[in-house]
């Protein structure tokens, strides 16, 4: 027995060094950073976010992780959103499984009794947006870096629980435009409308979010989680009691002509700019 642990133990680190993490969690002393680390701009397919619901469920078993600061390995992208090739030409199996791993992992940000902080460094367009306003506070760079739901530019609409999240985050009216609109804005323009709690240079993103994680846990632990869960457990809870039946009304949606053809169309257009990109 003694014998085969030398073994076992290099196969498992062949295994790790050949399977490359999804998510890379960096503990602190009472706070973890998440960063999510799916090349080249941590699209978020079935896996992966499988892996952010099963990284956040890790943290909260850890009795010395109080809370999170969610970020990403690349500097220029938080993360591109849902991966548009999950939804394109699906088979019917996977789109159903693939939404259900988008609706838990929302459900287990949005509801973590963990502080959590976002640290958006680069772009966080329609998903990434989802995943950032889930947490408590956002902390956005300066400069190029957009966020928000573009999904009407797509040509397909944000389910219902996005629509809620952002209402509650940034105002119904406020909503409104940015949903209808597909606009997304930087971070400036983010602050003002209260999307984004602090806009700073790139440098600054995550001592600023450390420094409001730390705000966060300053506050008497039951009392901060408990004011959490009434603050969002009723928007949970809607989604929660219709599971089914937002799953379904996906899966009818996204397999429709008129979707497949516009998300075509999209797929194209992203091809055509990185080929124009790299050919520069
Ligand atoms: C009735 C209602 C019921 C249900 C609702 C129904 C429908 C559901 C909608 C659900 C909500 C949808 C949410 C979403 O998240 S949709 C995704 C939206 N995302 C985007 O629009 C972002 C697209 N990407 C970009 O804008 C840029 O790529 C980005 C992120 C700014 C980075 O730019 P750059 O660094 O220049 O990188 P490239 O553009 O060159 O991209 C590199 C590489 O990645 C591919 N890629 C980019 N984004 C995605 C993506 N989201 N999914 C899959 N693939 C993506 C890109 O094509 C390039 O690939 P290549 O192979 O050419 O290298």
């Amino acid at each position: 027995m003694l014998r085969c642990l030398p073994t076992f133990r290099a196969r498992a680190a062949r295994a790790m060094s050949t399977t490359p993490s999804l998510v890379q969690i960096e503990k602190k002393d009472n706070y973890a950073i998440v960063r999510l680390s799916r090349a080249p701009v941590n699209s978020l397919n079935m896996e992966l976010l499988q892996a952010i619901d099963e990284a956040v469920q890790s943290l909260e078993q850890d009795k010395n992780i109080k809370g999170m600061i969610l970020s990403s390995t690349n500097p220029k992208i938080f993360s591109a959103g849902l991966d548009i090739t999950e939804m394109y030409q699906p088979k019917t199996k996977r789109l159903r499984e693939f939404w259900r791993a988008f609706q838990n992992t929302y459900l287990r940000l949005y509801t973590t009794p963990l502080a959590t902080v976002a640290a958006i460094e680069g772009h966080s367009p329609a998903g990434g947006c989802l995943l950032a306003m889930c947490c408590d506070s956002r902390v956005m760079s300066l400069g190029g870096p957009l966020i928000g739901l573009n999904e009407t530019k797509l040509g397909i609409v944000a389910p219902f629980w996005m629509r809620d999240v952002m209402v509650n985050t940034i105002g119904h009216r406020e909503t409104e435009k940015m949903l209808g609109l597909g606009l997304q804005v930087n971070a400036l323009r983010g602050k003002e409308i209260g999307l984004i709690d602090e806009a700073v240079p790139v440098e600054q993103v995550h001592s600023v979010a450390e420094k409001l994680l730390l705000e966060w846990l300053s506050i008497p632990s039951s009392a901060r989680k408990l004011t959490k869960a009434m603050m969002r457990d009723e928007t949970a809870q809607k989604l929660r009691s219709r599971l089914d039946e937002d799953r379904s009304n996906f899966v009818d949606f996204c397999e429709t002509d008129k979707v497949q053809s516009a998300l075509a169309g999209y797929l194209a257009a992203l091809k055509k700019k990185a080929e124009a990109k790299a050919a520069k």
